[in-house]
């Protein structure tokens, strides 16, 4: 049998228009390089015309910049390129683009074009360190919310530092401003930059006091300068004390030297020095001494006094325990070092009572603030079991979770010292609170979804830490969210799952009102997703829950889905609306009722919620 291969090979009108295709394909593929390429290139030169701008306002920059220079070279080599060229001397490419400038010990100097720069769009570090720049900082404030890391250190610029030179960074993660001869005030706006990390103001001359500084701070140094007065909560946690050496007269933890009343030192050797002028040292030391030791026997006769009678009137009936017991375990050092009997001497202010027990807000002889939180319902928990789970609950440390500083334990009574936190609650933000039914003041939606945001990020945290938990947070609510000074949120209250009695547990913690638990019984990880659904529509609404378990609270999560009202304070133009909305419908799917199933993982929850956006554009 023949096989008939004529027939199965191609016409010469298909290979004809085959190989048309094939031009026509080529000719598109390469419009579509040139196109890129074009475009790639508009780019590069912009970036190349702005570098050479930039070179051009330096001193010594044609010695040590050479191959910064026209084309045919480029700052960052071309992507995808097969030679490869190096990038210009100390510019730091990322995708073919500049994203930082690295000219250290170059001996530049000159008076910086920032605004060369501003057309370095991925810009995100920028080093001059070890240079010979000088006179007032250049405005680099003008390069907006993108870069993230600047080090101008080691040069000779001097006088003060506008206060709002830094507003609107607010992506600066690092900032090295240290070893030049930069005087007046340090600038407050660097406490707008929220994501701060590192901040080097070491070896200048600034005077006055330090600003409080976002929790976002983990490196600090402002030794060596003329600084005075307390030292902000926020950096008591630097445990490296010598960050603080040097200065004129800082005072307050971490450092041992006590503030007085107005804020300075009170530490002898300084109040010597101060006298020192009239009168000889031994005689003020031994009239210091003795005015001292007397106003010290007066105020703490007033304080044990007046604490028995608060004690007695707010029912704080912790009892001075025998010799060597009563002490409390401390989690972290630079809260000031107290005792419980120094709780009990501190003056003290109830804050609220929960399901739990009461808080009270004590302000201890050296002016720290702290809260001790007295919890009920906690006596099936044995010692051990007790001390151990403290101690999984100090080594949390997240931004979004509110610190255990100490913990006091005995079978009758559990202390749990906190940091104070300064703008109370998201329920008292929201609602007011017992004493002012006035909200504290109208939350705005940034705000609000700044506050959503670390609470996500915190619940996240919790579930990462502690994967064997089935309910990690378990009292997730309005009052047990604080808010610091910048708005952040603060969890508390958190995981005390596994040493409240089970029955307390189930009927008065947030989660457990979850309708899977009500209805079902079920304890799985869904009940802190509901719990955290419910908190988005209380944020959003700032409408009160109502206060019984059940039925009534899946009637109000439905009239709440039907009528979709937003609280009118949270103001917004039209593209916060829309992300307003999505907000809710993440809030309400936390909260299906019918869909136990279906509802999504916290880790989901979480992802969506940071990907929202609370520009109010
Ligand atoms: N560390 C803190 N800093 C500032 N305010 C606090 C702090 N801890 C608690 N508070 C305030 O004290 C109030 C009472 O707190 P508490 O935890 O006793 O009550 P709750 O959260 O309403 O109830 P529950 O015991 O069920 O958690 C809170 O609403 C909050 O405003």
């Amino acid at each position: 049998m023949g096989v008939h291969v004529a027939s199965q090979s191609p016409s010469k009108s298909t290979i004809i228009k085959d190989r048309t295709k094939i031009l026509i394909y080529s000719f598109i593929f390469i419009l579509l390089i040139f196109e890129c390429e074009s475009s790639s290139s508009k780019d590069e030169n912009r970036e190349r015309d702005a570098l050479l701008m930039f070179k051009m306002s330096l001193k010594n920059a044609e010695a040590v910049l050479r191959n910064w220079n026209n084309p045919p070279r480029l700052p960052c080599p071309r992507l995808g390129s097969s030679r490869t060229t190096p990038p210009w001397r100390g510019v730091i490419c990322l995708n073919g683009n500049v994203c930082g400038l690295q000219l250290d010990c170059l001996k530049l100097s000159g008076d910086i074009d920032v605004d060369s720069l501003l057309e370095l769009d991925k810009l995100r570090t920028l080093s001059l360190m070890d240079n010979k720049f000088e006179g007032a900082m250049p405005k680099f404030r003008k390069l907006g919310g993108t870069l993230k890391s600047l080090c101008i250190s080691k040069n000779n610029y001097s006088g003060n530092i506008d206060d709002d030179a830094f507003l609107g960074m607010s992506s600066l993660k690092r900032l090295d401003i240290a070893d030049n001869r930069f005087s007046g005030e340090v600038p407050t706006s660097l406490a707008s930059s929220m994501r701060l990390l590192e901040l080097r103001i070491e070896n200048n001359r600034f005077v006055g006091t330090i600003p409080e500084f976002p929790p976002t701070l983990v490196k600090f140094n402002a030794s060596n300068n003329q600084l005075q007065g307390r030292i902000p909560p926020s950096l008591c946690d630097i445990t490296d004390t010598s960050a603080f050496s040097g200065n004129k007269d800082l005072c307050g933890p971490p450092l041992e030297s006590k503030c007085d009343e107005s804020g300075s030192s009170s530490s002898p050797n300084q109040i010597v020095s101060k006298a020192n002028e009239n009168m000889s040292i031994l005689h003020v030391i031994s009239v210091i001494i003795s005015c001292l030791l007397a106003i010290a026997t007066l105020v703490m006769v007033y304080l044990q006094l007046d604490m028995k009678r608060d004690g007695e009137k707010d029912g704080v009936t912790v009892a001075t325990t025998p010799k060597g017991d009563g002490k409390l375990t401390f989690f972290r050092d630079n809260y000031g070092c107290f005792d419980l009997q120094d709780l009990l001497r501190a003056s003290a202010e109830v804050l609220g009572s929960g399901n739990f027990g009461s808080c009270y807000k004590a302000t201890l002889m050296d002016g720290h603030c702290v809260v001790v939180k007295r919890y009920i319902h906690m006596t099936n928990c044995g010692k051990d079991e007790f001390h151990h789970h403290m101690r999984t609950l100090g080594n949390l440390s997240h931004p979004n979770l509110l610190p255990l500083i100490a913990y006091y334990y005995r079978p009758q009574e559990k202390l749990l010292v906190y940091k104070f936190v300064h703008n109370g609650s998201l329920s008292k933000q929201l609602h007011g609170d017992r004493t002012n039914e006035k909200k504290a003041g109208g939350l705005n939606w940034p705000t609000r979804l700044t506050i959503i945001k670390g609470v996500a990020k915190g619940m996240v945290y919790l579930y990462k830490k502690l994967p064997n938990l089935l309910v990690a947070h378990g009292n997730l609510k309005s009052s047990n969210v604080l808010l610091d000074k910048w708005m952040q949120p603060l969890l508390m209250d958190y995981t005390l799952l596994p040493v409240v009695n089970v029955e307390q547990a189930h009927n008065l913690m947030a989660a457990f009102k979850a309708p899977a638990f009500c209805k079902q019984g079920r304890i799985d990880k869904n009940l802190d997703v509901w719990s955290l659904g419910i908190l988005i529509l209380e944020t959003m609404t700032s409408q009160k829950l109502p206060s019984t378990h059940g039925s009534e609270l899946e009637r109000w999560v439905e009239t709440i889905e039907r009528e979709k009202v937003f609280d009118k304070e949270m103001g917004g133009t039209e593209n916060a609306q829309a992300q307003m909305t999505m907000l809710l419908e993440i809030g309400l799917k936390c909260c299906k009722v019918d869909e136990v199933e279906k509802r999504p993982e916290l880790i989901e929850v979480a992802n969506k919620i940071q990907q929202l956006d609370e520009k109010d554009i």
